[in-house]
């Protein structure tokens, strides 16, 4: 970095810090955070909501295709096959779209992506809603993927980008909450339609129309993030935003900022060559995203989408055994999601990122392990089968004793009556090819509503400890939304430099729908080969490991200005839980070289050197 540059962004500084302090005069008592928060203009929330939008998208498109399903394989008479290909072709499309959108967005802006992601949600809606047959169905699942790729990586660093400091936690957590609540959204609406067994499924996928429409026009006037503007030198354009979505305070402190900090990156880091390969060779930017990249893995193996997946068939062994009703408890899963994820936009900013992502973790961890518990604890006291019917085609189901090994088997279901007493008359028989609804033949193979008729259980065991893995269930969403649920996609948004801000959160999203793919898609046969505890006690054990991980690598960002969250980074990797939390401060750094210096402070950390002003 050159002196000149250096002593500017030294002045930049200086000039901050003595806003920062106030005039001499000024209200006394009253904080800075006071008077950031009582001059943020209206303008930056309804930023904040429009682009947040995307994560409803992605919120309502991952959620509504499990009610869809009921509907669809019964009048598309799909396989096991197509329902699995309709489910996960979206999660891999987005995947692939969020990799490539790191380039999409530092080529064409943040703008433009969040235009393109609503024109193909709107797109993908509108084929899923007048699909003839399975294959075009396929075709607008996978264009929604590709959207919810886009918007995943976009919105976040979009909200990060326009958000004042004291705030961004919070406005990119709304970004997640959304995402809940469009998973919400999506179970009430698949509740609705449930009763239309005739074309439901149309409006349940087509229903997406309406938010990626809205978030099209409010786009088409909403402004371009000003530090992508000034990063490709439309400064007055910029400065012209900056000062729209300030509310034409005055900006020349936070523009002069950006802008210096833009021209040290250029100066360190040089501008040309592929981004990947820059971000992995400079030290502060390959381990922020180790960082990024981890929490993301972490946040899918705590295992949420199989357990909000596999909250219907908790609600069946907890004694629900109409399909209706399964429905509407799971929006009530998804809805105890939702909320607890509104606890953490409300705790982001008042404990920070790493208190809430620990937190989150031991609650995680701990309420795993009671669900295995819980399993555990069916498993032992699984029913027997005590009725043996004669099986012509000799299936694997007649080898078993009890209920347990019984549904662990993917061709088997169990087949039972039940009063006071408990369980009795049970068979272990084959499940039907059509449908895993009913067995292939005998007396659950034609259900009906009638009271003496049998149930049929497919993975699942009717037990009396069903209100262990109930209550693991509700404690597990309580402590995994607020913290693991959110702060991965919060902290990616702002912990790389702007030049690899792009890209980070490409691979960082990438790698959330990469492990979301592989931990759904291997659940069923991990619970074969562990079973379902053994599956829910490998999930608390990863989660151990990511409490350590974020113990040791995952620094506060909370209160800094994006240009100095890098600094957080020049330390070894597993050494910058070591920086002390802000909380109430705020800091400023004077980069030297790959170094930083605090602002006014003589003594150099030559590594993760920090200052602040303390402002209660
Ligand atoms: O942050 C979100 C959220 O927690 C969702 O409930 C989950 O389905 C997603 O996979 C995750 O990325």
């Amino acid at each position: 970095m050159s002196n000149r540059t250096g002593s500017r962004r030294q002045e930049a500084a200086e000039d901050g810090e003595r806003s920062l302090i106030g005039p001499p005069s000024g209200r006394a008592g009253e904080s800075l955070r006071d008077q950031d928060s009582s001059t943020t203009p209206c303008f930056v929330y309804l930023l904040a909501f429009f682009s947040a939008l995307g994560g409803f998208l992605f919120g309502y498109d991952t959620g509504v295709v499990s009610g869809a399903m009921l509907l669809l394989k019964k009048e598309m008479h799909l396989s096991a096959l197509w329902q699995e290909l309709l489910v996960s072709s979206t999660v891999g499309a987005a995947a692939l779209s969020a990799l490539s959108g790191g380039f999409l967005n530092g080529w064409l802006g943040r703008r433009i992506c969040i235009l393109i992601a609503s024109f193909i949600f709107c797109g993908g809606g509108i084929v899923m809603s007048v699909a003839q047959s399975k294959v075009v169905l396929l075709v607008g699942r996978i264009t929604v993927g590709l959207g919810i790729g886009i918007a995943s990586m976009t919105v976040p660093v979009y909200i990060a980008e326009v958000s004042p400091p004291h705030l961004r936690g919070q406005l990119v957590t709304i970004n997640s909450l959304f995402i809940t609540g469009g998973q919400f959204i999506a179970s009430v609406v698949d509740g609705a339609f449930s009763y239309l067994s005739h074309n439901g499924w149309r409006y349940m996928l087509g229903l997406s129309i309406l938010p990626a429409v809205l978030q099209f026009f409010g786009f088409v006037f909403l402004p371009e993030s000003p530090r992508w503007l000034l990063q490709k030198g439309r400064s007055e354009e910029a400065r012209r935003v900056l000062g729209r979505i300030r509310g034409d305070r005055n900006v020349e402190e936070e523009y002069d900022t950006i802008r210096i900090s833009i021209e040290e990156e250029e100066n360190d880091t040089g501008s040309g060559g592929v981004v990947i390969l820059r971000i992995l060779s400079y030290g502060p930017t390959r381990r922020a995203l180790v960082v990024g990249c981890g929490l993301q893995m972490f946040q899918q193996l705590s295992g949420i989408n199989t357990v909000m997946y596999y909250s219907a068939t908790i609600l069946q062994m907890a004694g629900v055994r109409e399909d209706k009703q399964a429905i509407w408890l799971a929006a009530a899963t998804s809805a105890t999601n939702f909320v607890f994820t509104l606890v953490g936009v409300w705790l982001v900013e008042r404990v920070g990122r790493r208190k809430l992502t620990l937190g989150s973790l031991l609650g995680t961890g701990l309420s795993l392990t009671l669900l295995a518990v819980g399993f555990l604890l069916s498993a032992q006291h699984s029913p027997p089968v005590t009725l043996h019917p004669i099986d012509f085609h000799n299936s694997t189901c007649r080898l078993y004793g009890s209920c347990e090994p019984c549904m662990l088997d993917p061709d088997c279901g169990f087949c039972y009556l039940e009063n006071d007493a408990g369980v009795f008359n049970s068979s272990c028989v084959p499940v039907s090819p059509a449908s895993p609804d009913s067995a292939a033949w005998g007396r659950c193979s034609n259900r009906t509503e009638e009271s003496f008729s049998p149930y049929w259980a497919y993975n699942y065991c009717p037990t009396s400890y069903s209100w262990v893995v109930l209550l693991g269930l509700i404690l597990y969403l309580a402590s995994f939304a607020p913290g693991m649920g959110t702060m991965p996609w919060t902290v990616n948004s702002e912990i790389y430099p702007l030049w690899a801000r792009s890209t980070g959160n490409a691979c960082s999203a990438g790698v959330n729908w990469i492990f979301n793919v592989l931990v759904s898609l291997t659940f069923l046969h991990v619970a074969e080969y562990l079973t379902y505890y053994g599956a829910f006690f490998l999930y608390a054990g990863l989660v151990v490991l990511g409490l350590l991980f974020v113990l040791c690598c995952l620094p506060e960002t909370k209160g800094l200005q994006l240009e100095d969250i890098e600094s957080l980074f020049t330390k070894r990797l597993c050494s910058c839980g070591d920086l002390p939390a802000s909380d109430d401060r705020r800091v400023h750094y004077i980069r030297q070289s790959s170094d930083y210096r605090p602002a006014h402070y003589g003594a150099v950390d030559s590594d993760c050197a920090i200052a602040y002003i303390t402002l209660r």
